[in-house]
C-alpha cells in the first residue's frame, strides 16, 4: 500500500497524473500573472490587447479546471487499481496463513482501513504536490524580487511544515481508534443480527438496539474525535498562514517605502499572498493527514504480505497420532488437561465426554489451529518415526457445517470438477439422494445462505459427502450427524465406518447400537 506500489500499479497513468498535478498549480500562478498584465492593459486603455489577454485568461482558466478534474480522475483510477490489488493480496494472506481470524477483522481491513488510507493518504497526495509546486513557483517569483522577502518566506515555510507535528500522534491514535471501533461494530452486527429471528421471537429488540447503538456510538465518537483533530489542524494552519501572509504584506510595504523594491511588487505580493496561504495550508494539512495513517498503512502492508508457504517437504499421512501430557491454557484462565491418547491407522473412534471437556478443542490441536501450552502431539509413520504431516490433508467437519453460496454439487466437490465422477456414490452413502429429489434442479440446486433453503440435516449430509469424495486418510467429525434422524444416522455411519480411513467422531447421546459401530470409545472427563 506504499507509494512505490502506487506508482507501479500503472506507471504511464502515474506519469500523466504527475505531469498534470505539476501543471495545474502552475496554471493558477499564470492566471494571477495574467490578471496583472490585464490590469496594466486596462490602465493603458488598449481595447484590442485587452480582448486578446481576456481570451488567453479564459483559455487558461478553462484549461486549469479541465486538467485539474482529469488529475483527480487519474488519482482515483490509480487508487482503485491499487486497492483491488491490495484486497487480492490481503485475501491471499488470510487464506494462506492458516490462522484463525475473526470475520469482522478481515471485513474491516478490506473496507474501512483501505477507505481511511485512500482519503487521508492518496487523497492528500494531490494536495501535497499541488501545494509544493505552487510554493516553489511563488518562491522563484519572490527570489527575483527581494532576498529579504525570500528569507522571511523560508522561515515561514519551515515553521508551517513543523506545525502538523503538534497533533500528529493524537491524529494517528484517532485513526487507529476508528479502525478498532469499526471492527467491534462489525463484530457486534455479525453476532447479533445472525440471531434476528430469535430476538424477534422473544421480543428482545431492546437488547439488540442497545448493543448496536452502543457499538455505533463508540464508532461515531471515534469519528468525531478524528474529525476534531483534523479540524484543529485546519484551524492551526489557517491562523498561521493568515498571520504569515500579513507579515509578508507588511514587510513588502516597508520595502516599498524604503525604495528597496518597486511599487508594483506590493500588488504582486498581494496577489500571491492568497496562493502562499493556500500552498502552505495544503502542504501542512496533507502531511498531517498522510502521517496520521502511517501506522495503519504499516498494518495493512503486513496483512497484504505474501505468506511464505513452507518448502519443508510434508510427509505422508501419519499411521499413528499420539498425545503426550497435552495441556491447553486459554487466555481467560480456562485450562484443559488431556489424558495420553493414541489413534491408530484405520481405527474408528467415538470421542465422547461432558460438555466443555475439550473434544472440539482436541481436534483444533491436532489440526494445528491451536498450539498446546504444554505437552505435544506426535505424528508417526508406520516405522514409528516422528513425521511432520501436511495437516491440511486431514478431513475436518466442524460442528457448524460450512456451506458456500454455490450448487450442492460444488459444495461437495469444493469446486474440483475432477471429483464429479465420485459424487453419485457419496450422495448415496450419506442418504442425500431422497433429499435431492425434492429439488427441481437436483444436485445443481444453488444454495442461498441468506434464505437457508436447505435443512440442517441436509447441510450435514453435504459436508459428509464432501469428506467422502475427498477420500482423506484421516477424518475428524465434530457432531456430524446431530441434525439427521436416528435411522438415517445408523445407515450413514454403517457405510461411513466401512471406509479404510481413520475416523474420530465426536457425538452425544448415541444409542448402544451406534456405539457398537465403532472400534472403541475415548471418553474425556472435565
Ligand atoms: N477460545 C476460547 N477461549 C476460552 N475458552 C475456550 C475457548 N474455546 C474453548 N474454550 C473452553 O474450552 C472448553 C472446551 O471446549 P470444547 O468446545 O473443546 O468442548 P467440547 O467438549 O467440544 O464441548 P461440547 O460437547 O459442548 O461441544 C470449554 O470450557 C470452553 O469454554
Amino acid at each position: 500500500m506504499n507509494l512505490r506500489n502506487f506508482i507501479r500499479i500503472n506507471r504511464a497513468r502515474f506519469f500523466l497524473f504527475s505531469i498534470l498535478a505539476i501543471l495545474s498549480p502552475l496554471l493558477t500562478i499564470a492566471m494571477t500573472a495574467l490578471v496583472q498584465i490585464e490590469t496594466n492593459i486596462i490602465l493603458s486603455r488598449n481595447l484590442p490587447n485587452f480582448l486578446i489577454i481576456s481570451a488567453i485568461s479564459l483559455t487558461v482558466c478553462i484549461m486549469f479546471y479541465a486538467l485539474f478534474s482529469l488529475t483527480q480522475y487519474l488519482l482515483l483510477a490509480q487508487t482503485q487499481d491499487l486497492n483491488n490489488s491490495v484486497k487480492e493480496k490481503i485475501v491471499d494472506h488470510y487464506f494462506h496463513d492458516d490462522r484463525d481470524h475473526p470475520v469482522s477483522k478481515i471485513q474491516n481491513r478490506l473496507t474501512n482501513d483501505l477507505e481511511l488510507i485512500n482519503d487521508n493518504y492518496y487523497g492528500s497526495l494531490l494536495n501535497l504536490i499541488f501545494g509544493v509546486v505552487q510554493l516553489i513557483a511563488i518562491i522563484i517569483y519572490l527570489i527575483m524580487l527581494s532576498w529579504v522577502l525570500l528569507i522571511t518566506i523560508c522561515i515561514i515555510v519551515a515553521i508551517s511544515l513543523a506545525l502538523p507535528k503538534l497533533i500528529e500522534k493524537p491524529l494517528q491514535k484517532a485513526n487507529k481508534l476508528i479502525s478498532t471501533s469499526n471492527e467491534i461494530y462489525l463484530d457486534t452486527l455479525n453476532d447479533w443480527l445472525r440471531g434476528l429471528d430469535q430476538l424477534r421471537q422473544f421480543a428482545a429488540g431492546a437488547k439488540l438496539f442497545s448493543v448496536t447503538q452502543n457499538a455505533s456510538k463508540k464508532l461515531e465518537d471515534a469519528t468525531v474525535k478524528q474529525t476534531t483533530y483534523t479540524k484543529l489542524l485546519n484551524a492551526i494552519n489557517g491562523i498561521a498562514s493568515a498571520l504569515f501572509g500579513l507579515i509578508i504584506f507588511v514587510l513588502t510595504g516597508f520595502l516599498v517605502k524604503n525604495d528597496l523594491v518597486q511599487m508594483s511588487t506590493l500588488l504582486i505580493v498581494g496577489n500571491f499572498r492568497f496562493y502562499l496561504n493556500q500552498a502552505i495550508n495544503e502542504i501542512s494539512q496533507a502531511r498531517g493527514e498522510m502521517k496520521g495513517v502511517k501506522s495503519l498503512i504499516e498494518e495493512v502492508n503486513e496483512a497484504a504480505e505474501k505468506v511464505q508457504v513452507s518448502d519443508k517437504q510434508k510427509t505422508n499421512m501419519p499411521t499413528v497420532i499420539k498425545t503426550e501430557s497435552l495441556r491447553l491454557n486459554f487466555p481467560n484462565g480456562e485450562k484443559l488437561n488431556y489424558p495420553d491418547i493414541q489413534i491408530n491407522q484405520g481405527e474408528k473412534i467415538l470421542l465422547t465426554g461432558d460438555s466443555g471437556s475439550g473434544k472440539s478443542t482436541l481436534f483444533k490441536l491436532i489440526l494445528g489451529e491451536l498450539a498446546p501450552s504444554a505437552g505435544k502431539i506426535i505424528f508417526e509413520d508406520k516405522d514409528g518415526n516422528e513425521i511432520n504431516p501436511d495437516l491440511k490433508a486431514i478431513g475436518y467437519l466442524p460442528q457448524d457445517p460450512v456451506i458456500f453460496p454455490a450448487s450442492i454439487k460444488e459444495n461437495i466437490t469444493m469446486f474440483n470438477n475432477k471429483l464429479d465422477n465420485k459424487i453419485e456414490k457419496s450422495v448415496e452413502e450419506v442418504n442425500l439422494s431422497a433429499d435431492l429429489q425434492k429439488f427441481e434442479e437436483g444436485i445443481n440446486k444453488q444454495l442461498d445462505l441468506d434464505k437457508l433453503n436447505i435443512s440442517g440435516g441436509q447441510r450435514q449430509k453435504i459436508v459428509l459427502a464432501r469428506a467422502q469424495v475427498h477420500e482423506n486418510d484421516i477424518i475428524l467429525i465434530d457432531e456430524g450427524t446431530s441434525a439427521i434422524d436416528q435411522n438415517s444416522t445408523i445407515d450413514i455411519l454403517d457405510k461411513l465406518l466401512k471406509s479404510k480411513a481413520t475416523i474420530v467422531f465426536i457425538a452425544h447421546n448415541f444409542t448402544e447400537e451406534m456405539h457398537e459401530l465403532f472400534d472403541r470409545e475415548i471418553h474425556l472427563i472435565k
